[in-house]
């Protein structure tokens, strides 16, 4: 067994696994550190299980490299066992062994010493410990999952798909687990395609696409790289027409629209600086609205990046405006999924 010589838990390189002439992971490479929480978020198919799969010598890759907690799988694959707890993905039951069983065989087999109620109740199944798992319902197996992967306090956590099949509650128990376990030293790596739970719990994310990495990042630099918008809005008194042409030039501000204060007055206007239109509002533009702008209004902005806010906030100054208050929301976690998988979110029914 060699030691881990730097900060990764999980480091890939060129990481490959074909079936026949398709490829569903290619020449993968990611590093997971110490200590993080990582999401490895990916539509059906994108080859999350498979690479996990691999990390835990479940399937052997075609090419590349791995070390896992400065091991190699293929050659020290029980040290990785037993140092690594995992909630695969399917996991099946012992129809005829209770909950308790299911924990005592894991506890022998990495000879730890946690006591199964208390795993067990740390996962919401207290009422259920001596209940054969046969009669258990899908999110009580995967409650029963997870406590199993808990077994030994283990250095890595990985849970593939671990919120299929549960419902808010034991969606809140994964997150809290995750947490908590986290916090007493384990690094935790999870895969899912459930977008908005990534986005709570994840420390940094990877989007696997086709079995390739297609965007990898903290939520706010994900964010930054995505051809996505930034909308930015600001209530503004003055000259409405005014502040348009003075933002519409702005580098990286991709639309613009003003509505009046006085009588709702909207005009749209694709700025200049390029980039996709994204459907200013152009309701009601009439003749009038140059002398109903006067009073100022609200000014929608649509920016390549939250960055550029900055330059509109100075192009207004430029003029006469005063702005009152300004409000931002960024993209959505599932616009920069679609934007990096050119897919649709596919995690809409465990949120
Ligand atoms: N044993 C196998 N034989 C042939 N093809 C396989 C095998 N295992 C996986 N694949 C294929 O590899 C690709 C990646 O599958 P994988 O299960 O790793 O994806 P995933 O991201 O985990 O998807 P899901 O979210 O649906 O679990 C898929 O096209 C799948 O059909």
């Amino acid at each position: 067994m060699s030691s881990n010589d730097d900060a990764s838990v999980i480091r890939t390189d060129g990481l490959t696994k074909r079936y026949g002439s398709d490829a569903a992971v290619e020449n993968l490479s990611f590093t997971v550190d110490t200590g993080e929480i990582y999401g490895f978020l990916g539509p059906n198919g994108a080859g999350k299980s498979t690479t996990i799969n691999m990390l835990m010598d479940y399937a052997r890759p075609t090419e590349g490299e791995i070390s896992i907690l400065g091991m190699d799988p293929r050659e020290d694959v029980v040290d990785v066992h037993q140092r690594v707890g995992i909630l695969p993905d399917g996991f099946s039951v012992y129809e005829n062994r209770t909950g308790r069983d299911h924990l005592r065989l894991v506890i022998d087999t990495k000879a730890a010493d946690d006591d199964p109620e208390a795993l067990l109740e740390r996962v919401g199944l207290a009422d259920a410990v001596d209940d054969d798992a046969g009669s258990y319902s899908r999110g009580m197996r995967q409650r029963l999952a997870l406590a199993m992967a808990l077994v030994g306090e283990p250095e890595l956590l990985i849970l593939d798909e671990p919120f299929s099949g549960l419902d808010p509650h034991g969606v809140r128990t994964i997150r809290d687990v995750a947490h908590a376990e986290n916090d007493r030293g384990a690094t935790v790596f999870f895969s899912s395609h459930v977008l908005g739970q990534v986005e709570l719990v994840c420390d940094r994310i990877g989007i696997l696409h086709e079995g390739r990495l297609v965007a990898e990042g903290t939520l706010e630099e994900l964010r930054a790289s995505a051809p996505v918008t930034t909308e930015f809005e600001l209530a503004v008194d003055g000259n409405l027409e005014q502040a348009r042409r003075a933002v519409r030039n702005v580098e990286g501000v991709v639309d613009i629209s003003v509505s009046s204060a006085s009588d709702g007055t909207t005009v749209g206007d694709g700025a200049t600086g390029g980039g996709p239109e994204t459907g200013a509002a152009a309701g009601g533009a009439g003749a009038g609205a140059e002398a109903d702008t006067m009073a100022g209004g609200t000014i929608v902005t649509h920016l390549e990046s939250i960055d550029r806010r900055e330059a509109v906030v100075e192009a207004l100054e430029r003029t006469d405006m005063t702005i009152r208050r300004t409000t931002v929301e960024e993209p959505s976690i599932e616009s920069i999924f679609v934007a990096h998988t050119g897919g649709s979110p596919a995690g809409g029914e465990h949120r």
